[in-house]
C-alpha cells in the first residue's frame, strides 16, 4: 500500500478573471520509506497539492489516499498518519515548549510520550530550551518548535513545504540530518517541497516536477540528472551573443551557462564566440546538475539577475551567480 497516493487531483479556484486550473489530474503514488521532493517553480501547484493532502483545502477531482486513508472521508485517520510542517508560525506564548509539543501530542490522543518528546528536543537543538516559554524564544528557536510539533504523534509521513525558505544554514543542517535520520532509522516517508534544488539532489530519492499544475517529470532523482547534458559550459561576457548559442544560453546577468556534451561542443562554442568578437571570461565546465534538467524541463532558460525566492529568504551570498539556485526568481 502506498505511503501517499494521489489519483486524478484538479484544483480550479474561481477568479475575478475566470477559472484557474491551479492542478490538473495529477497521479501519483510515494511508497513507504521513501524521501520524495516535489519541485516546481512559483505557481506550479506545489503548496495546493500538499493542502489538499493535509486537508486544509478540496480537491475539485479525484482523491489522495495516505496509508490507505481517505484525506476526505475518513481525514482522522489520513491526518494521524500526517506529520505537516508548515510555514507560519503560530504559538500559545503562554507555555512552554515542552508544553507546547505535551498539549500538541494530546490532540492526537497521545498520552506519556514524554521519551519521543525528549528525543525531538534533542535532535531539534531544542534540548535547553524545553522550559522556555515560546515567548522568548528567536524565530529560528520557535520554528524548530513548530517541527517537533508536526511530528510529535510519530507520523509515518513527514511533510514538508518549504521548510528552510529563510531559515540559517544552522537549522538547515540541523533539520536535514533529523529528518534523514527518521527516514532511514524509522523508515518515515518524507514529502518534501523546496526551491533549493540542491537540497532535493541531496536529499530525495524520488522526485516529481510541476509546471502549470501537471506533472513534467516523475523520477528517480539519479534518472533525472542522467537526463542533462552531462556538463556545462559556464563563462561571463557583457557582449551580445550569437544568436544560435543565446538560444541555448542561460543567462543570469553577466553568467552565461550552456549545455556541452563533450570538449569537442565546448570548442564548437568557444569557436562561435571568438568569430562573433565576444571574449568569453572565467571560463569554466562544470558538471550538469538538477537544476539543469529543471530549466530544461520548465523551459525557463533566462532568468533575471540573483533575487530571492519569492516569500523565502535570499540564498546564501547572494552572488550573481548562487550556488544555491532559487526558482522562485525565475517566474515563467
Ligand atoms: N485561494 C486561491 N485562490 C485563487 N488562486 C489561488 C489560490 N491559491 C493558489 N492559487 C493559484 O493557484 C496556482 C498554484 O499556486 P500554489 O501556491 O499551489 O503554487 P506553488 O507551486 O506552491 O507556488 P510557490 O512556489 O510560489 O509557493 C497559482 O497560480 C496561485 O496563484
Amino acid at each position: 500500500m502506498p505511503a501517499v497516493s494521489f489519483q486524478n487531483v484538479s484544483k480550479t479556484y474561481a477568479t475575478t478573471r475566470g477559472p484557474l486550473h491551479a492542478l490538473r489530474s495529477v497521479s501519483f503514488d510515494i511508497e513507504p520509506g521513501e524521501f520524495f521532493g516535489l519541485l516546481g517553480p512559483n505557481g506550479a501547484g506545489k503548496t495546493t497539492l500538499i493542502s489538499i493532502l493535509a486537508g486544509l483545502a478540496r480537491a475539485s477531482e479525484g482523491r489522495v489516499v495516505v496509508h490507505g486513508h481517505d484525506v476526505l472521508s475518513d481525514y482522522r485517520e489520513a491526518r494521524r498518519h500526517l506529520g505537516v510542517v508548515p510555514q507560519e508560525l503560530v504559538f500559545d506564548p503562554f507555555f512552554n515548549v515542552r508544553e507546547t509539543l505535551r498539549i500538541q501530542s494530546g490532540y492526537f490522543g497521545v498520552r506519556r510520550n514524554d521519551d519521543w518528546i525528549d528525543e525531538l528536543l534533542t535532535g531539534l537543538g531544542l534540548a535547553d530550551k524545553a522550559t522556555a516559554n515560546m515567548r522568548q524564544l528567536s524565530g529560528g528557536m520557535k520554528r524548530r518548535v513548530l517541527i517537533a510539533q508536526a511530528l510529535v504523534h510519530k507520523p509515518p509521513v513527514i511533510v514538508l513545504d518549504e521548510p528552510t525558505a529563510g531559515v540559517d544554514v544552522e537549522l538547515r543542517q540541523t533539520l536535514w540530518q533529523f529528518v534523514s535520520g527518521l527516514n532511514k532509522r524509522l523508515g518515515s516517508t518524507v514529502l518534501l517541497t523546496t526551491h533549493y534544488l540542491e537540497e532535493a539532489e541531496a536529499l530525495c530519492g524520488r522526485i516529481a516536477m510541476l509546471k502549470q499544475g501537471q506533472v513534467v517529470a516523475l523520477e528517480s532523482t539519479s534518472a533525472l540528472l542522467a537526463r542533462a547534458a552531462s556538463n556545462v559550459l559556464r563563462f561571463k561576457t557583457d557582449a551580445a551573443l550569437p544568436a544560435d548559442i543565446a538560444a541555448q544560453a542561460r543567462i543570469t546577468g553577466r553568467v552565461v551557462q550552456l549545455p556541452a556534451l563533450d570538449a569537442r561542443a565546448v570548442e564548437h562554442v568557444l569557436a562561435r564566440l571568438r568569430e562573433a568578437g565576444v571574449m568569453p571570461e572565467d571560463i569554466e565546465v562544470r558538471k550538469a546538475d538538477l537544476e539543469d534538467v529543471f530549466l530544461d524541463l520548465t523551459g525557463a532558460h533566462t532568468r533575471p539577475a540573483a533575487g530571492p525566492p519569492q516569500g523565502g529568504a535570499a540564498p546564501s551570498g547572494g552572488s550573481e551567480d548562487t550556488s544555491v539556485p532559487s526558482v522562485g526568481a525565475r517566474k515563467s
